[in-house]
């Protein structure tokens, strides 16, 4: 049985402040993690103040992105062994933003996924879709290469902890959520893709998330589907009133 999983991505919003103050007024309101992982993921300034702040609870602390090295003469970057110290346990990898504004190859988020498991993180790995692609006809193939590229030599044992997100970006942040079938239809084709490199069994266990204008009118569709085991919102997770809407919805 696939424990549901509710995350939310802040992006670069709030402030060091508003990540605590969200925390405080969240604790004792979310969901029995049995029942319902939950998770934030923030940017690597609000993290040791969050975990802090979080305590035992169980929300999940996530890092947005990681660097694939663990240190070294990398400017800027963020290490995912700093991100294991600060007992931060989850980070997003591959994000449609991080490939469109920086560049992000799929070859380098195969190289971030090595990275997070090197260090104890488990992997969040985002799957995009354009809508060029989507109106394409290589689009099947492009959702399988990019879950396949993600994932190469990446053990059985590994993938069986790995959190797959089906974001496509003509969907995030515009209002477009896309429709519970289109976003079952994603879902479905990402966890064919791991049935077809682990096995079915595998595919069974792995969480298959869809992200791109989620709220809580929409969530009751969204969830209710077949392969889809949680969601990963942007806008809809930064006041913890919508957060927790989320949260709970498998609750009712
Ligand atoms: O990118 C997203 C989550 O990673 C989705 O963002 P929105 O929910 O704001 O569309």
């Amino acid at each position: 049985m696939r424990i549901p999983f509710v995350a939310g991505n802040w992006k670069m919003n709030l402030s060091v402040a508003d990540a605590v103050k969200f925390l405080q007024e969240i604790e004792g309101k979310l969901p029995d993690p049995k029942v319902t992982e939950t998770c934030i993921a923030a940017s690597p300034l609000f993290l040791e103040s969050m975990v802090e702040e979080n305590g035992d609870s169980p929300l999940i602390i996530s890092a947005e992105n990681c660097f694939y090295e663990d240190e070294g003469a990398y400017t800027g970057e963020t290490s995912p062994k700093a991100l294991d110290e600060m007992s931060v346990t989850h980070v997003i990898i591959g994000h449609s933003e991080r490939r469109k504004y920086f560049n992000e190859t799929d070859d380098i988020i195969n190289k971030k996924v090595h990275a997070a498991f090197r260090n104890h993180l488990t992997p969040i790995i985002c799957c995009d879709e354009t809508m060029s692609r989507r109106e394409s006809a290589d689009r099947i193939s492009w959702v399988v290469s990019q879950v396949t590229n993600a994932l190469k030599s990446i053990t059985p044992t590994q993938a069986e902890e790995i959190i797959v997100a089906y974001e496509p970006s003509w969907a995030i942040g515009s209002g477009k959520t896309a429709s519970s079938d289109e976003a079952e239809e994603g879902c479905y084709l990402i966890r064919q893709t791991i049935a077809d490199l682990y096995g079915d069994d595998i595919a069974d266990q792995v969480r298959v998330l869809y992200g791109g204008s989620v709220n809580d009118e929409n969530a009751d569709d969204i969830l209710s589907q077949t392969d889809i085991d949680g969601v990963l919102a942007g806008g809809a997770s930064l006041k913890p009133d919508s957060f927790l809407k989320l949260a709970n919805f498998l609750q009712k």
